[in-house]
């Protein structure tokens, strides 16, 4: 490997800290390297500076992302851990995933207030989430809540809710999980009541194409399981096209030796949707995903994404 440092990039915040320091962990054990070896870059992404709008009216792709990318781009950081969730299908020039690491719990899950499942939250109700899909999901289970945007990271909202401003949240086992937070969940959601974004729960890294240092140091720790999922739920998203003013869930896991796959769209409102699910060879999970993608944009229609976007 040389001696030369590999210097990781991420965002700054609890969450993307407990990402980039489980890919070191992960590093180091299939490596035998010291922790010396590496250095942690915190680079803040315009995500994190906007707090106070929805992050879909702010527009524009990888908000979380474009900071970090550039410095992988010059070379003044090797790697960048991201959450597979936050990353855009189309990633700049010269940089591509690389590696996913084992698929964390994929559900959402509920934090009640004063109720502990979401379906026994009383009539008119606040429900907090910045999500889209979230939101959309929220509102066609649940029309009578009053769903508002929940905004700022994992621990900011928890202290929300602990001081009474909503009566629930959703968020991410995954997250919780990796912060140690996840005697706070009232409830675990399943994936066919409540589906996932596509890629909810994975961390993935990116870095530049042609870097054969950094790709044989990633070669350990990959996971090809979940790198499959992962391509089949990107070439959905992908296919659907969908900006981030969509609600798209999308999850695929092996099952029998096939991978099974599940995509949902939403109007906002919640009230129309449309749902596909199939199967194919773990070989052809972007195959699969893929045309789940054109075919549930088929079935919606053109209309679809036009009468409200
Ligand atoms: N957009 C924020 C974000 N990106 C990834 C996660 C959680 C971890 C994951 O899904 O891998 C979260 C927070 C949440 O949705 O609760």
């Amino acid at each position: 490997m040389g001696t030369d440092l590999i210097r990781i990039g991420t965002r700054g915040s609890d969450l993307a800290l407990a990402q980039a320091y489980e890919t070191r962990t992960r590093l180091m054990t299939a490596h035998g390297l010291p922790k010396e070896a590496f250095e942690i870059e915190i680079v803040s992404t315009a995500g994190d500076r906007i707090q106070d709008r929805p992050l879909a009216e702010v527009g524009g792709k990888g908000l979380f992302t474009m900071e970090i990318e550039e410095r992988l781009s010059d070379g003044r950081i090797d790697l960048a851990v991201h959450s597979a969730k936050d990353m855009p299908t189309e990633l700049p020039d010269g940089l591509y995933l690389s590696c996913f690491l084992p698929r964390e719990d994929a559900r959402d899950a509920f934090i009640g207030h004063s109720v502990k499942n979401l379906m026994d939250l009383p009539r008119g109700a606040t429900v907090g989430s910045s999500s889209l899909r979230r939101q959309a999901l929220l509102r066609r289970m649940r029309p009578d809540l009053n769903v508002v945007l929940y905004r700022g990271n994992v621990p900011t909202r928890l202290r929300k809710l602990a001081e009474g401003a909503v009566d629930g949240t959703m968020l991410a086992m995954a997250g919780l999980r990796r912060l140690n937070l996840a005697d706070h969940v009232t409830e675990a959601l399943s994936l066919t009541a409540f589906p996932p974004a596509p890629g909810q729960g994975a961390i993935c890294i990116e870095s530049r194409i042609g870097d054969e240092r950094i790709d044989a140091l990633l070669a350990p720790i990959g996971h090809a399981e979940t790198a499959a999922a992962l391509a089949c739920e990107r070439a959905f998203l992908g296919a659907l096209d969908g900006s981030c003013r969509t609600p798209i869930a999308g999850h695929a896991h092996l099952a029998g030796g096939k991978l099974l796959f599940a995509g949902m769209i939403l109007t906002p409102d919640g009230k129309d949707a449309h749902e596909i699910e199939t199967d194919g060879p773990l070989a052809d999970a972007a195959r699969i995903g893929r045309q789940a993608g054109e075919e549930i944009r088929r079935r919606a229609g053109t209309d679809f994404f036009a009468s409200w976007s």
